[in-house]
């Protein structure tokens, strides 16, 4: 049986009156690549904050691997195995890619301790992030200053950087965007070859990467969960077109 590494119970988010997030329940599965999808507004974003502990939550439970998570700090969230893809904004533009990939390894040193003594000694940091820009087909970038690497190049540096810190439950924000064909199939490679032996919930607006890319889909509108299931059962349901298409449409 599939055990569940992150279940979601009544998760709700209030800015004032406004619930931006409202009794979402999630049961992720260990091992695989779940999307979060909906329109523009629907509370992803939101969820994906309180997911990792940067946003509190006015109510509800997040539990990962049986542990309570919520209320924790980012930090303890992440020490527990949960994180999140580093925004580009979070790239040192000074620093070489494989310093970033260094400087990243050198935080998990810190926030795990266990995976650097079972792993790592610092005498192998630089192999260990030649390893992983290798993984992400960065090693002929490595000398490259980070500011100086094109759009998808960043965003596979940003990969690289959040999985330094060894995640078991990996959250990609939008892992495509902006980014143009070619790009994109590389990224979605990537994404496939990263998420063997852990579990990816990812937020994506481009559709088909959701269908090549994920088992399960959880489709939120206005802060709920409208649908949930395979892309192909949940791109049928009524209730999915009518709230990206209006309802004359569904
Ligand atoms: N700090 C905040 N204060 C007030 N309202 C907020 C705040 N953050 C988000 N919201 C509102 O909550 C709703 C959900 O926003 P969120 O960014 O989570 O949606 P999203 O699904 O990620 O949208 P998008 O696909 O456009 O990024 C929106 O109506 C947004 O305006």
């Amino acid at each position: 049986m599939t055990q569940t590494v992150l279940e979601v119970r009544g998760l709700t988010r209030r800015f004032g009156a406004f619930k931006a997030v409202d009794g979402v329940d999630l049961d992720i599965a260990e091992g695989e690549i779940h999307a979060l999808i909906g329109p523009n507004g629907a509370g992803k974003t939101t969820c994906f904050n309180l997911l990792t502990g940067s946003l509190p939550a006015s109510s509800g439970t997040i539990r990962l691997r049986g542990e309570t998570i919520s209320g924790l700090g980012m930090d303890r969230i992440a020490q527990r195995g949960l994180v999140r893809s580093y925004q580009i904004s979070s790239i040192f533009p000074d620093f070489t890619a494989l310093n970033n990939v260094r400087f990243a390894l050198q935080q998990g040193r810190r926030t795990n301790f266990d995976f650097w003594r079972s792993e790592l000694s610092l005498t192998g940091l630089n192999d260990a992030a030649m390893g992983l820009l290798d993984d992400l087909g960065l090693s002929d970038w490595a000398e490259v200053r980070a500011g100086d690497l094109p759009y998808g190049r960043k965003r596979a540096l940003e990969i690289a950087t959040t999985l330094a810190l060894d995640p078991q439950v990996l959250l990609l924000d939008e892992p495509t965007s902006g980014m143009g064909r070619e790009d994109i199939g590389r990224v979605t490679d990537l994404i496939r070859k990263v998420a063997a032996g852990r579990t990816v919930v990812m937020v994506e607006h481009n559709l088909p990467v959701v269908k090549g890319l994920c088992e399960r889909v959880t489709v939120l509108a206005r802060g709920q969960v409208i649908a949930r299931g395979t892309y192909d059962e949940v791109a049928g349901d009524p209730r999915v077109v009518e709230a990206y298409l209006g309802k004359a449409h569904a």
